[in-house]
């Protein structure tokens, strides 16, 4: 990350200068390291509580794998649709966002029924959209299979685990890898069980 930092300056060295560099570095590790981290201890908790979710992912990634003793890479993610499917159904059931980040409006503008002046802070109650049994069946049932057939933003913004526009998550794509990653290296390498009810 501080190598793609640092080609910035290289650059642009009058507008990345070492400071603006410091601050993006502390964003970057403020912003993405709690969000990652527990997104990694939710699917673990969600799979022991499901075992047979957990079996799935086993099979899944075995059956990719294949015979062979090697360890799950990353050039593995795009054919693993389950494991994925937990990582979504994870950040639905328990967003690290639940009301994303507060945002603030910067002109007057109408919303549905509701007049908003400018400066008003405006929160997304990301969690209620997720989890309304109008819009997702059996919506607190841990189903990642749920996620194999979802058509991302074409079925609307119902899905909005990294928010939407222009300030939207810019740390998705390498997040979603790191999870994936990590999440599926613990599943391939170890059985896991709950140790009491
Ligand atoms: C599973 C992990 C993560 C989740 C669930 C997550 C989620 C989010 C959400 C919901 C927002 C607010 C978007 C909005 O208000 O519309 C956000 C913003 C942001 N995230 Fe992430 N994030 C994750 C990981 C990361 C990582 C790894 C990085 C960087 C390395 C990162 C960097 C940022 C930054 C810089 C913002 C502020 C963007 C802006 O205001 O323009 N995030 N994230």
């Amino acid at each position: 990350m501080i190598d793609v930092l640092l080609s910035l300056q290289d650059s642009e060295p009058d507008y990345y200068t070492d400071e603006v560099i410091r601050g993006m570095a502390i964003v970057m590790l403020t912003a993405g390291t709690d969000t990652t981290a527990s997104t990694m201890e939710w699917p673990l908790s969600l799979l022991l509580n499901n075992p047979e979710a957990l079996k799935k992912a086993q099979i899944e990634i075995d059956t990719h794998i294949g015979e062979s003793s090697r360890l799950l890479d990353d050039s593995d993610l795009a054919q693993l649709p389950y494991l994925h499917g937990i990582i979504n159904e994870t950040l639905q059931m328990c967003p690290v966002g639940p009301f994303l980040v507060p945002h603030e409006s910067s002109d007057e503008c109408i919303i549905g029924d509701f007049r908003v002046p400018r400066g008003t802070m405006l929160l997304v109650n990301l969690w209620a959209i997720q989890n309304n049994a109008k819009l997702w069946e059996d919506p607190n049932e841990f189903k990642p299979v749920r996620f194999i057939e979802f058509k991302g933003q074409q079925e609307g913004f119902r899905l909005t685990l990294f928010g939407n526009g222009r300030r939207r998550c810019p740390g998705e794509n390498l997040a979603v890898h790191v999870v994936g990653l990590a999440l599926g290296s613990l599943v391939q390498c170890f059985e896991w069980e709950r140790i009491s009810e």
